[in-house]
């Protein structure tokens, strides 16, 4: 399994509720199963049992997908994300995702303490910032992650009652964050209730990867999987060029 992103377009990253849609994901040529349980929040966590048997199935596939699994949605608190990620990557999950709810008033000070206590465990694992679009993310912490050893940054949005990524940041903090993860060779991700008709504006932007879960399912995104749907945003994306 190479597990490498297509190269000249995005990746497309989509989350999975249960093992039946991570079947669908995979079938459809997904580049990231993301394992999330959307009833619990923006970033809800599988179960262990779940987890573990997730990353049964993910080995023994050919395909070459990469696998990925958020933590839950939790307070900026070190020993809280700690555990989390632990729990995660403990379960074999390869790219484990954490949501950083960074308060706007003195982002760095208040990130240090945590990115202390994660970067033991991200020389072990490969993790991703998800900072939240909805949550006036202050894009200069960036760098921040790369220090600590972090595998990647994305953006999400937490309220997904409130729009998605483009009502909250414009295109060119959108372009100024994936440059800036960039230039610190970070893995560089745009998600957030995002639609089919994102993509001619996200792509060119030229992010590793987008990541969808609502666009994907018939009626939001705490039901059913769509596989057609699915097939409409993967069959949209690998006709995008990245930048
Ligand atoms: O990481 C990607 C998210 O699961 C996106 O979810 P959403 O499209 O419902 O905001």
């Amino acid at each position: 399994m190479s597990h490498s992103l297509p190269p000249g377009r995005p990746g497309l990253l989509a989350s999975v509720a249960d093992l039946d849609e991570m079947e669908t994901a995979l079938a459809a040529g997904v580049d990231i199963v993301d394992l999330k349980n959307p009833a619990e929040g923006a970033l809800g966590a599988w179960d262990e049992t779940a987890l573990r048997a997730a990353v049964a199935r993910w080995r023994a596939d050919p395909r070459g997908a990469d696998l990925s699994a958020t933590v839950g949605d939790h307070a900026l608190d070190a020993a809280v994300l700690h555990a989390a990620a632990v729990r995660t990557a403990a379960a074999g999950v390869p790219l484990v995702k954490i949501g950083f709810p960074l308060p706007a008033s003195r982002a760095a000070a208040r990130l240090t303490p945590v990115l202390d206590a994660l970067a033991p465990l991200a020389r072990e694992t490969r993790l991703v910032a998800v900072l939240f679009a909805d949550q006036a993310p202050d894009l200069a912490t960036v760098p921040l992650f790369a220090g600590a050893g972090f595998h990647g940054v994305m953006l999400d949005t937490a309220d997904k009652a409130a729009g998605g990524l483009l009502a909250h940041l414009p295109v060119e903090a959108l372009a100024r964050f994936v440059a800036a993860a960039r230039a610190q060779r970070l893995l560089t991700g745009l998600a957030g209730s995002l639609k089919l008709a994102d993509i001619p504006a996200l792509a060119p932007l030229g992010p590793d990867y987008l990541g969808f879960r609502g666009a994907l399912c018939a009626t939001g995104r705490t039901s059913a999987l769509d596989p057609a749907r699915l097939t409409g945003v993967r069959a949209a994306l690998s006709h995008r060029a990245a930048a």
